[in-house]
């Protein structure tokens, strides 16, 4: 049984498209990966599925082997790095052309789902995170129901929702919510992602649209807040060109100098590579909020795990 060897599963909800669910799920997967946790990822957003490009594994191809489907390797444990290994199964690497979106009806979606969760061979894994597709129709709950019947229930931790600020987008997100109350799936927490933009100049945060939605709509619902997720640019533009994010002198976020150092000026010229990429991440302004992030996710998943 392809799930049998993974300890914990945290979905990764949101209400609507484009809120920034795939990069949280990416940047939680490092975040666990870094800290020490073996992490999978499994990417089921069958609306248009990113994640193996924001890993620059896109053109990766997957292997079958006796266990069910090989996962893609991003980097394997190092203990003596403090480090636990990191794999992605996503549609993504299924489909004949990179960066399409699956047009099926319902059934279909729901058929590959399944073998998704029965076939891909995960080894011992502490985290699995599963980036699911936005949304509440009945499809999607069909989906979600899937994974409830197939994972254990001491497996499923529960749900990681992300919504923006915006009222729109967390109207969506009430509706998760709701839907996760429906069907018994646990929240873990919100996150409140593209809360403010951050300067390139100077690195100021300004909040652009109304902040704080997240945290109301999170003490409405009686779950956790994780905390606020700015615009960074340069994540942007780190994701489509693995270029290293550029801080002025004096940066710092969560009291960590993320300032660029004079002597990086190199790395623009370095190709666009998993393992660089992966450790540009790292140079964001968002890492320092994610490794905060990941250590709540931690405390609430061992909490649900004792109650
Ligand atoms: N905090 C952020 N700062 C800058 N860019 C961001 C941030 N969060 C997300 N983005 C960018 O916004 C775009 C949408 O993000 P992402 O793909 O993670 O959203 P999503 O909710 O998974 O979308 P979809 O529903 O299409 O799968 C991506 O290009 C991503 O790089
Ligand atoms: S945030 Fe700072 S650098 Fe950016 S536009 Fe405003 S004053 Fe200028």
């Amino acid at each position: 049984m392809s799930l049998s060897k993974v300890k914990h599963i945290v979905l990764v909800l949101s209400g609507k498209g484009g809120v920034g669910k795939s990069s949280v799920t990416t940047q939680l997967a490092l975040s666990l990966s870094l800290a020490g946790h073996s992490v999978g990822v499994l990417d089921v957003d069958l609306t248009g599925p990113s994640i193996p490009r924001m890993f620059a594994i896109e053109d990766a191809k997957v292997t079958q082997a006796p266990g069910g489907w090989l996962p893609i390797t991003v980097h394997e444990a190092d203990a003596s790095a403090g480090i636990g290994s990191l794999r992605v199964m996503s549609l993504g690497f299924l489909l004949p052309r990179r960066g399409d979106a699956v047009v099926w009806r319902g059934p279909k979606k729901t058929a590959m789902v399944r073998q998704f969760l029965n076939d891909v061979f995960w080894e011992e894994t502490d985290y699995l995170l599963i980036d699911t597709p936005p949304g509440t129709s009945d499809e999607h709950i069909s989906l979600a129901e899937t994974l409830l019947q197939k994972a254990r229930p001491d497996q499923l931790a529960g749900a990681v929702v992300v919504t923006t600020p915006q009222a729109v987008a967390t109207a969506d997100v009430r509706k998760e919510l709701n839907f996760c109350a429906k069907t018994g799936i646990r929240v873990l927490g919100v996150v409140e992602n593209m809360c403010g933009f951050v300067c390139p100049n100077c690195s100021e945060c300004t909040n652009i649209f109304m902040s704080g939605g997240g945290e109301v709509m999170a003490n409405d619902f009686g779950v956790l807040f994780l905390g606020r997720v700015p615009i960074d640019p340069q994540f942007l533009v780190l994701i489509e060109t693995g270029k290293r994010p550029r801080y002025p002198k004096g940066t710092s976020v969560n009291g960590q100098d993320i300032s660029t150092p004079a002597n990086a000026a190199h790395e623009d010229h370095e190709p666009r590579d998993s393992a660089l990429l992966v450790r540009k991440y790292q140079d964001c302004s968002l890492a320092p909020i994610f490794a905060k992030i990941t250590t709540d996710v931690i405390s609430a998943v061992r909490q649900a795990n004792v109650g």
